[in-house]
């Protein structure tokens, strides 16, 4: 019998997200804001300031498409990656996410400054909902990625930034995902880092069904992606192939 590939598919219908920011006076930054093109809407909610992180985004995507997210800084790009990856419950609107999502988001998340390199890979592959049998399988391999060797028996406090990165990065993308999250931070490590850790992305990328990619590096959407929306004060454009990316910078 042949078996079903399981579906794949984001939604997000009218997606609202707003965070409430306490111990600041509405008014008084009113002023001030009029001409801000950075960050979300400010707003008043009983009394309280928030931001409007997210407002009535509304998405479809299938197997096969690579988007790419651009926005001014706080413009809402990360926001709607965790809400993707489940991280927040919409304020308003649905989020609907089939597939086992993977996101790259944080590469510090899940790490423990205090545990060896091996234990923290390990940590990671529970987060990521591996059983520790499949994380064994795979143990060679992540720790021969991160070429960090007899270090891995080292506790991650004493890593340089760009030791810790490594083995984030090597631990994050060893997960098989059909839903691919990433915020951009491919730029990790040094340049033979860099170069191995994009082959291994586009790797991933083949492997997952969707890709959302959020980045300011017009080079690396276009190297990714074959869709792109744009996002202002929450507010997403429409979705547009990649060819039109120039155009909707400068819409
Ligand atoms: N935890 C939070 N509490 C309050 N406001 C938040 C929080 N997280 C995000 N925001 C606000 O939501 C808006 C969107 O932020 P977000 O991080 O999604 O932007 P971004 O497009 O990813 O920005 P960048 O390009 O700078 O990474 C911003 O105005 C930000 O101040």
């Amino acid at each position: 019998m042949i078996k079903k590939a399981p579906p794949v598919s984001i939604s997000c219908r009218d997606l609202t997200l707003r965070f409430p920011v306490y111990g600041v006076d509405a008014k008084s930054l009113k002023k001030s804001l009029a001409a801000v093109t950075v960050g979300g809407r400010l707003g008043t909610h009983a009394h309280v300031t928030e931001v409007t992180a997210l407002n009535h985004v509304n998405l479809e995507l299938k197997p096969g498409d690579r988007l790419g997210l651009v926005g001014h800084n706080g413009s809402g790009k990360t926001t709607l990656l965790r809400a993707l990856s489940g991280a927040y419950e919409p304020d308003e609107g649905a989020i609907e996410v089939q597939g086992r999502i993977a996101a790259l988001l944080d590469l510090s998340l899940g790490i423990d400054p205090s545990a060896t390199g091996l234990d923290n890979i390990r940590l990671r592959g529970r987060i990521a909902g591996l059983s520790s049998r499949e994380i064994e399988a795979r143990m060679d391999e992540i720790a021969s990625f991160t070429g960090l060797g007899p270090f891995l028996a080292m506790p991650v406090k004493t890593y340089s930034a760009g030791m810790q990165a490594r083995l984030a990065f090597a631990a994050a993308t060893a997960v098989e995902a059909d839903v691919l999250l990433m915020d951009e931070w491919i730029a990790v490590g040094d340049s033979d880092f860099q170069k191995l850790a994009h082959k291994r992305l586009l790797k991933l990328v083949e492997r997952a069904g969707i890709l959302v990619l959020a980045s300011h590096d017009t080079d690396l959407l276009r190297l990714y992606c074959n869709k792109v929306m744009r996002l202002e004060g929450g507010v997403a454009s429409a979705v547009t192939d990649i060819r039109k990316l120039d155009e909707l910078m400068a819409a």
